[in-house]
């Protein structure tokens, strides 16, 4: 199980717990009229049935309580156990009515905010079918009144009352499948909005990608280098350098000529790639445009400048490329300059193309250092 899994499933055992304690008011509820019809002598049970109601209340909540607390519940196939719950519950208030006398009419309303703790957890038949429950609970008092109580209610005013609960809880069936209906559509849109959500955010990275990288090589664009550079120039600290390289295909047009465009554009793609696995992955390179591209490494002298290039300069000139004749082989050109804290990166770039000018007025495939490195 994922750690999502693990903090969903928490948030809805806490969830479960939250309802559960709930409903223990409506217990509560239930204990008082207990215990008060008894004091004012309108408990028409004994004394043993007044008790035996609380300890069954107390027992069968704290068994509910028991498997939420241990995470038992999470092995049925509800583990809300909102069934078994309305179902204990139902059967309590039935065991209560039997001897409340005269506030029985009113307390049947209690069948009702029993089953209104199904409202979301419920389907629409498991809810009929619990609301069938309590109806027959209720009806059974009126067959069993006789055999229990000396003085029974009328039947009249029993089926009366049986009536009027079927009305009531017919009417919070509708009720409940309205909401649970209202419910449904909200959480279908919810689920709509997440979903335009998530594509909305996948297009913001494929816009964030577009505007900072070079399509072709998928190497950071001319532009973002300028930024990314500048930021890096101002944590340079006194007496630390950065390496700045700017590489130039050699006679690239000549490829794209004899070759076709398409194997030119190959050469770029190799090229970026065989650059990039040359590198760190700090190391800032980019496209610069054309067949130019641009190399800053961070904390670097005229030395290790040099090993970086040389690397990607050998690595270039022995790969073969497809489309190329076998024997074929590209190369390139470099021009290598040093940027320490203060200085101007625009300058620098401009003494690092010199460089380069110089290494192709030097015959190609070679990379030459400006002298303003040495300063
Ligand atoms: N295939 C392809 N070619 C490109 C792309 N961008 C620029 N080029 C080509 O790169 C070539 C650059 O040619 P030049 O500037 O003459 O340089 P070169 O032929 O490499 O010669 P030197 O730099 O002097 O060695 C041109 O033919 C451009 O069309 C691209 O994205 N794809």
């Amino acid at each position: 199980m994922t750690d999502t899994d693990t903090a969903t499933q928490a948030k809805f055992q806490r969830l479960r717990l939250q309802r559960f304690l709930m409903a223990q008011l409506n217990y509560l509820i239930t204990y008082v009229v207990i215990i008060t019809t008894w004091l004012f002598g309108e408990y028409h049970g004994t004394e043993l049935q007044a008790l035996s109601h609380i300890l069954i209340g107390f027992g069968t909540q704290a068994v509910f309580l028991w498997l939420l607390i241990s995470n038992l519940n999470l092995k049925f196939r509800d583990p809300s156990m909102t069934v078994a719950q309305i179902v204990v519950a139902t059967l309590l208030l039935t065991y209560m009515l039997v001897y409340v006398g005269e506030l029985r009419g009113s307390m049947t309303t209690v069948y009702a905010i029993i089953l209104l703790f199904g409202v979301f957890q419920l389907s629409r038949r498991a809810f009929v079918v619990c609301s069938g429950f309590a109806l027959a609970c209720f009806g059974s008092l009126i067959i069993l009144e006789p055999m229990l109580l000396p003085e029974p209610a009328p039947v009249n005013r029993m089926l009366l009352q049986w009536f009027l609960l079927a009305c009531f809880l017919a009417w919070v069936s509708m009720f409940c499948s309205y909401i649970r209906d209202l419910r449904e559509r909200l959480q279908m849109r919810h689920n709509t909005l997440q979903v335009h959500q998530e594509t909305l955010k996948g297009m913001m990275g494929q816009l964030e990608s577009l505007a900072t990288t070079d399509g072709l090589t998928g190497l950071l664009n001319r532009r973002t280098f300028y930024q990314e550079a500048d930021r890096r120039l101002t944590l340079l600290t006194p007496g630390k350098t950065a390496g700045l390289a700017v590489i130039d295909l050699d006679h690239f047009k000549q490829v794209n000529d004899t070759y076709g465009h398409d194997v030119g554009d190959k050469v770029l793609k190799s090229f970026a790639q065989i650059a990039r696995e040359s590198l760190r992955e700090d190391d800032l390179l980019a496209r610069f445009g054309g067949e130019e591209f641009i190399l800053l490494i961070h904390h670097a002298d005229v030395d290790l400048l040099n090993q970086c290039v040389e690397r990607i300069r050998q690595r270039f000139a022995q790969t073969r490329f497809a489309g190329l004749p076998e024997d074929y082989r590209c190369t390139l050109s470099a021009g290598l300059s040093l940027l320490g804290p203060g200085d101007r990166l625009d300058e620098r770039i401009r003494q690092a193309d010199q460089a380069l000018y110089a290494a192709k007025a030097a015959g190609r495939n070679c990379s030459q250092i400006s002298d303003a490195a040495y300063a």
